[in-house]
């Protein structure tokens, strides 16, 4: 597994240009499988999930090519309805092909999601509102077997505001007969994306970034070139390594609105942060205060997926801030990591008792998820010393080259890739 080494200690400066949004564009690219014909999808980062995703879609009979930030997909020949399992349990994204395969072609075979080890992610709600819109599903332990003689437009309510079951079942309904009308749906700004995805293709859809979404179902659509929004979760990583690291940043193709939540903690902590059309710019000089409390919800509240790096801001913090997390009950493990850099936290069940340290010291750290890895680095970039991040393939995920977007900002990391057993190249 490839790793990274990590000089801290610099504060980052100057500007970048935000990737597109990983969990808007998946979502994206299943809803594509909806139409036939040629779909483009512009601002597709490249990623390790977008790669697997592509992969599955071209098991499935569909061509995709993937150059510079730009999809092509052509799902004129798609001849497939049955999603390998060794594809499937890559990533928790997989599931986004549920609602659009067994919309379009009335029978969809799949297994178990896979994903980050961050909870027990069932996929219940979205099975719910499946069959509510009329598919029959079986399951024969970690296979699913999905079929229906065509999906008819319902009222569902969410017992949560889940986002993947609010898509799945968006992507369900659009070619479903009749209205669909999900409430207590998700409000995240990856839903609005669909919405305007969809809609473009000839979809009728409303209500997308409120509790309510109303889609009125319809006979075919048309393909489209679309243009994903920038990633609020990539732009809130470096947002606080900036601030983490006492450094001034100008983050560029971003959209504010979608981190209200974030801005307000970073402003509590002391940091100054001007917000200007779809530019950002950062600045700390001194020591961060301390937060008093920070949760975790669905949007427009604080995001679970922003909440290991703002653990490290904290961590280094003037004074003791908590930090509850409500979505996922397996998303502490940085804890244990920053800890062994010298961070003082304490959890007690799903909250963390932070006492903010002078500083972290380098030493060698797992990434054991995704978000969890994005934190380690930027404890490292923060960190007195050497920093080594292990099980980068996490943080690959997420992130198109971390350390290259780092290191445009002043950081010193370098990646090497593990070739074989014990033996290793610099990347
Ligand atoms: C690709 C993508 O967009 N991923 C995001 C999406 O994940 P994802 O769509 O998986 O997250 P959900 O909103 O569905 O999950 C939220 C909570 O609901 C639970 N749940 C969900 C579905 C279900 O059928 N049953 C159930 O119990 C989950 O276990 C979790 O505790 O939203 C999360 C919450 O903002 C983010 O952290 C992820 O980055
Ligand atoms: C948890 C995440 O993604 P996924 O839902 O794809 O696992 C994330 O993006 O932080």
């Amino acid at each position: 597994m490839d790793k990274l080494v990590i000089e801290g200690g610099k504060p980052l400066s100057g500007t970048i240009v935000i990737q597109g949004a990983k969990n808007a564009a998946l979502p994206i690219l299943a809803a594509s499988m909806l139409v036939e014909g040629t779909v483009i999808l512009d601002h597709v980062p490249k990623l390790r999930d977008i790669e697997v995703m592509l992969d599955i879609l071209r098991e499935l009979g569909c061509r995709a090519e993937h150059n510079a930030q730009t999809v092509v997909l052509d799902t004129s020949a798609l001849h497939s309805v049955h999603i390998p399992e060794e594809l499937m349990g890559q990533m928790r994204s997989s599931i986004f092909l549920m609602g659009p395969l067994l919309s379009r072609f009335g029978e969809v075979q799949l297994y178990q999601p896979g994903g980050c080890a961050i909870g027990e992610r069932k996929i219940d709600i979205h099975l719910r509102g499946l069959k509510a819109l009329g598919a029959e599903i079986e399951e024969f332990g970690n296979r699913m077997v999905c079929r229906t003689e065509g999906l008819k437009g319902t009222d569902i309510h969410l017992d949560f505001p889940s986002v993947g079951a609010t898509e799945n079942l968006m992507m369900a309904a659009v070619l479903a007969e009749g209205t669909t009308r999900i409430s207590n749906a998700a409000r995240e700004p990856e839903i609005q994306d669909l919405q305007h995805f969809l809609n473009k293709m000839g979809a009728k859809i409303t209500g997308a970034g409120t509790d309510t979404i109303t889609i009125e179902g319809v006979g075919s659509l048309a393909p489209c070139r679309y243009k994903v929004i920038p990633d609020r979760i990539v732009t809130g990583t470096v947002m606080v390594a900036a601030a983490a690291t006492g450094g001034q940043v100008t983050l560029q193709n971003t959209n504010p609105d979608h981190l209200t939540s974030l801005i307000h903690v970073l402003r509590r902590a002391g940091v100054q942060v001007i917000a200007d059309g779809d530019i950002i710019k950062i600045g700390c000089s001194g020591r961060p205060g301390a937060v008093e409390r920070v949760v975790t919800a669905p949007y427009p509240a604080f995001p679970t997926d922003l909440q290991s790096q703002v653990m490290v801001l904290l961590a280094i913090s003037d004074g003791i801030s908590v930090m509850k997390e409500t979505i996922f009950e397996g998303r502490f493990k940085h804890v244990d990591e920053l800890s062994r850099m010298g961070a003082d936290i304490r959890v007690d069940y799903n909250s963390a008792v932070i006492r903010g340290v002078r500083r972290l010291h380098g030493t060698t750290v797992e990434a054991t998820d995704l978000r969890a890895g994005a934190a380690l680095v930027i404890a490292g970039l923060v960190a007195k010393g050497k920093t080594v991040v292990e099980n980068v393939h996490h943080i690959d995920r997420g992130y198109d080259q971390i350390e290259e977007m780092f290191n445009q900002l002043g950081a010193r990391i370098t990646r090497y890739a593990a070739i074989s057993n014990n033996q290793v190249i610099s990347g």
